[in-house]
């Protein structure tokens, strides 16, 4: 950095995306009659003013008329303004709290809605120069202060002039009013901001225009850079907001898509990408693994990790993790409910009322007590079901391949047709292992009683779908609750058909089983800290397909991270040419598994390009990482 240079940041539409008068125009007039139209003419004055075709005091006096502001306002809008961080601005946090000293914020916007969104970057308060409101005894804003610089025409100039900066100053913004102070003299650069909007008169007048914070320390020839030039993170399949936020606070550039995506979109999409998040409904096949050339990463942000070939994955040194327990619960909470529903024939009942069918009756009507619950698959799910079946009276009687505790009372059977037989109600749970293709089938469904409920909230390929509709109008089974279905949608609010809607006794879900906020609020945080633990730091707990290690925080200089095949003799090798290019061994970690060998070594000193090589050289290596501190 050029010595004594002080950074001038303009706030709306700079600092954050938006306009912050605009947000909070939107929550104070949300039941307002005149909603639209006045959002309208705040727009239309703040895009006048920011072009420089409209006096400022003018335009902020214009502005507030149009509004009806309390306390309450404020604290909706600062929430919202806190998501609304521009993304530059939010991976170079660093910039910000490094040169501190040297950086102010200046702003037409108010004091109550800039500082809580600026400070966590560390600027001082006494660099923080914005407008404020002024209050009635109940909280409700009465007006602001005419008396304040910023809120007179050539504010910023006024104010720029009244901080007397002996250093060179920058002006970056997006705004003519920031071009002002380059100007009147005040300012030797001024830098037009154009990442979340570009005024051509703005831009042409500019020294330079940037399109990202990054474009700073380049045009300002500052050797400060990002910390490292970001990792990109694609996330598909509408996972949680929490998510997208983590990474960005984290320095990762985010994309985030609401569907799931087609294998030609998601090779295209892939090239750029280290971290690539997905749910259930995105095949990622070995062709797809084998072009992503920089993904490092890839996060099951559900249980079900059968859409990803993990065989590709582990071949070409990519960490594969899933959340197994986050969603566990919303699915049992589902079988419950649909168990008790379909046992009182409620579904057909209230599809009949639906149509305006008064149908009271209890024939056939039953009470779950005493029923006995047959689940195939006593895992995370079917064990927890369990628990919960009894505690309502049922039975429980269960098959697994694996040797299973059984919980409570219930009772392990040796074959699945035991519980085929003696249930009134079966409910699968089993994994999406190949294997399980069709384990429920026509002979499955004979060996059932009368009467029999049936539950699919596990994978659509378990279970036979043909036999399943054959059964359903045999009459043979009383009804069923399916939440996976062949050829799911790759988007939320698709049109889909079954053979299964023809029936009336049945409950069918989209595949929800998970969809519980709580659920997608957990699931994303715990995928996303063990993602970015593993990108970051190396550590792999939670990895489905990499050997589990819990690493202490980087403490030198650098960390290198060896992905073999396992076979023996490997670590030997990577020891060998450590002690050969004279680098000192502070830490070293291993752990294999049947396919991978993981070696994380940190040393005293910067790996050179050598020595990189030679241990990208050594046979069965998959991939070599290094981890700067
Ligand atoms: N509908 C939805 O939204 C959701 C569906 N799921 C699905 O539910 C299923 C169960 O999930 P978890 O309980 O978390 O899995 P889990 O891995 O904890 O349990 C699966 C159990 O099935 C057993 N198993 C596998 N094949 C079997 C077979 N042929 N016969 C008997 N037992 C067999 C395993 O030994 C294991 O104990 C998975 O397929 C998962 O993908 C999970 C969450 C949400
Ligand atoms: O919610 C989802 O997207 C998928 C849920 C699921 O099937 C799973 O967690 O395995």
């Amino acid at each position: 950095m050029q010595r004594n240079t002080t950074f001038l940041f303009d706030f709306d539409s700079t600092f954050i995306q938006v306009e912050s008068l605009e947000i909070l125009a939107e929550i104070a007039l949300a039941n307002h009659p005149e909603k639209a139209e006045r959002l309208q003419a705040i727009q239309s004055i703040t895009e006048q003013a920011m072009e420089g075709r409209y006096s400022y005091q003018e335009s902020l006096a214009e502005r507030m008329k149009l509004l009806d502001l309390n306390q309450s306002h404020l604290t909706q809008a600062i929430e919202l303004l806190k998501q609304k961080i521009t993304p530059s601005i939010l991976r170079n946090r660093a910039f910000f709290q490094t040169h501190a000293d040297n950086i102010h914020v200046i702003t037409g916007a108010f004091i109550e809605l800039v500082w809580p969104v600026v400070s966590p970057f560390g600027i001082k308060r006494e660099n923080v120069h914005a407008n404020r409101f002024i209050y009635d005894y109940e909280g409700d804003v009465l007006g602001y202060d005419h008396h304040q610089l910023l809120a007179q025409d050539q504010g910023k100039v006024k104010l720029v002039q009244k901080l007397a900066l002996k250093d060179d100053v920058i002006m970056i913004g997006d705004g003519y009013n920031d071009y002002e102070v380059k100007a009147a003299g005040l300012a030797s650069t001024f830098v037009a901001f154009t990442e979340n909007i570009t005024r051509n008169n703005v831009a042409d007048a500019a020294d330079a225009v940037i399109h990202e914070l990054e474009g700073l320390f380049i045009t300002c020839q500052l050797p400060f850079t990002s910390p490292k030039s970001p990792k990109k993170v694609l996330l598909l399949e509408n996972i949680h907001p929490f998510v997208e936020l983590y990474f960005k606070e984290n320095g990762f550039l985010v994309e985030s898509l609401p569907g799931a995506l087609n294998a030609k979109e998601l090779h295209s999409k892939l090239h750029d990408v280290s971290i690539l998040g997905i749910r259930s409904k995105t095949e990622v096949t070995a062709n797809i693994i084998e072009g992503a050339e920089k993904l490092e990463a890839l996060g099951a942000f559900c249980i079900g990790t059968n859409q990803i070939d993990i065989n590709k994955a582990c071949e070409q040194g990519i960490a594969v993790f899933n959340a197994p327990f986050s969603n566990t619960r919303s699915v049992v909470e589902l079988a419950i409910a649909e168990i008790i529903l379909l046992a009182r024939n409620a579904a057909a009942l209230s599809g009949k009322l639906a149509k305006g069918q008064w149908h009271k009756s209890s024939t056939g009507a039953h009470e779950v007590r005493g029923k006995t619950l047959g689940i195939i698959g006593y895992g995370n799910i079917g064990s927890q079901l369990s628990i919960i079946a009894e505690a309502l009276g049922m039975r429980v009687i269960f098959y697994d391949i694996a040797d299973k505790l059984p919980l409570g009372n219930a009772k392990r059977c040796h074959h699945m047709d035991e519980v085929l037989t003696q249930a009134d109600i079966v409910s699968i749970h089993v994994d999406g292992r190949k294997e399980n293709h069709h384990l429920i089938d026509a002979k499955s469904f004979a060996l059932m009683k009368p009467g029999v409920i049936f539950l699919n909230l596990s994978r659509d390929f378990t279970v036979d779908y043909e036999a399943l509709n054959e059964v359903m109008r045999s009459g043979k089974m009383k009804g069923c609750g399916i939440d996976v279905f062949t050829n799911e949608p790759h988007e939320s609010k698709s049109e889909y058909q079954t053979p299964l809607q023809q029936f009336e006794n049945v409950i069918l879900t989209p595949h929800i089983g998970g969809s519980t906020e709580e659920a997608q609020q957990h699931i994303g945080e715990y995928v996303s800290k063990n993602l970015c633990s593993y990108v970051n730091e190396g550590s792999s707990t939670g990895s489905v397909n990499f050997p589990q290690l819990s690493l202490p925080s980087m403490n030198y200089p650098q960390r290198i991270i060896h992905i073999h095949k396992n076979v023996p003799g490997i670590l030997a090798q990577i020891n060998r040419l450590f002690a050969e290019s004279g680098s000192n061994i502070e830490g070293q970690f291993l752990k294999t598994n049947q396919e991978i060998g993981y070696v994380i070594t940190d040393i005293n000193r910067q790996c050179d390009d050598k020595l990189l090589q030679q241990l990208q050289a050594i046979p069965h290596t998959i991939k070599v990482r290094v981890l700067d501190k």
